[in-house]
């Protein structure tokens, strides 16, 4: 049976917990997700730690955001570890996502657009007046031009995205919360169903999963629900 297209956020205090839960949910899911918690405290470790015996795809979350030297440096320290995803912030400009790319032929660079956890009122305060989309949009398209192979963006705004840059980008989508689950401190969220019914190609799902009393049952019942999303994955 393929894996659901999900990838389960292991923000975890330790390296054993971490270890457990990608071993409970890589039955149902393609994908674990190594970001800032685990990494910074445990380095590259981590990664063979949550890869296991399984070979499951790791999607490296560090967020890169500086000159372009800088992150073309940090991304070739970090391409040996063979992360099938590394994330870069779209907001470092294109000469930094495009130093990204060329720093780590392999490995699809995925450009972050606006975080998940801002509301409109947030990104006010930080001057991105407009509905968050417009900002979205932009730094899509400003990724994409520089060469990113994937977005991170809300499912808010996954319909917005694919209209501007089309068919051939992947869109990974955080802030994905399932009926009944809390939001927690994410802002712009949507269904698991929704996100991938409006054309979202990776759901990162954390919290609904690592929090539930079995992570394993709960990464199996949302892959089987998104399974009757679209019954031909
Ligand atoms: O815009 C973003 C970018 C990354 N994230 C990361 O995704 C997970 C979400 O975890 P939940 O527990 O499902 O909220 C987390 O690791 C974030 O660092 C994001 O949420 N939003």
């Amino acid at each position: 049976m393929t894996r659901a297209p999900i990838a389960v956020a292991l923000d975890a205090p330790d390296l054993e917990t971490a270890a457990r839960w990608a071993a409970l949910v890589t039955p149902h899911v393609s994908t674990v997700k190594v970001g800032l918690e685990l990494y910074l405290r445990y380095g590259p470790d981590v990664i063979a730690s949550v890869r296991g015996a399984s070979g499951v795809r790791v999607f490296l979350d560090l967020k890169l955001h500086d000159i372009p030297n800088t992150v073309a440096a940090a991304t070739r320290a970090v391409a040996r570890l063979k992360p099938a995803i590394l994330t870069v912030h779209a907001a470092g400009g294109p000469a930094m996502v495009k130093a990204a790319v060329e720093a780590a032929p392999g490995i699809q660079v995925a450009a972050v657009t606006v975080l998940t956890s801002l509301s409109d009122a947030d990104l006010a305060k930080i001057g991105l007046q407009g509905p968050p989309e417009d900002a979205v949009r932009r730094l899509a398209a400003l990724a994409v031009g520089a060469g990113a192979q994937a977005l991170v963006c809300s499912p808010q705004e996954v319909t917005a995205v694919r209209a501007e840059v089309g068919p051939g980008v992947t869109l990974i989508t955080p802030g994905v919360r399932p009926v009944g689950s809390a939001v927690q401190d994410q802002a712009r969220v949507a269904t698991p169903e929704r996100a991938l019914a409006d054309g979202a190609d990776l759901l990162v799902i954390g919290r609904p999963i690592t929090g539930a009393t079995d992570p394993g049952a709960a990464a199996a019942a949302l892959a089987a629900a998104l399974r009757r999303t679209l019954p031909e994955s």
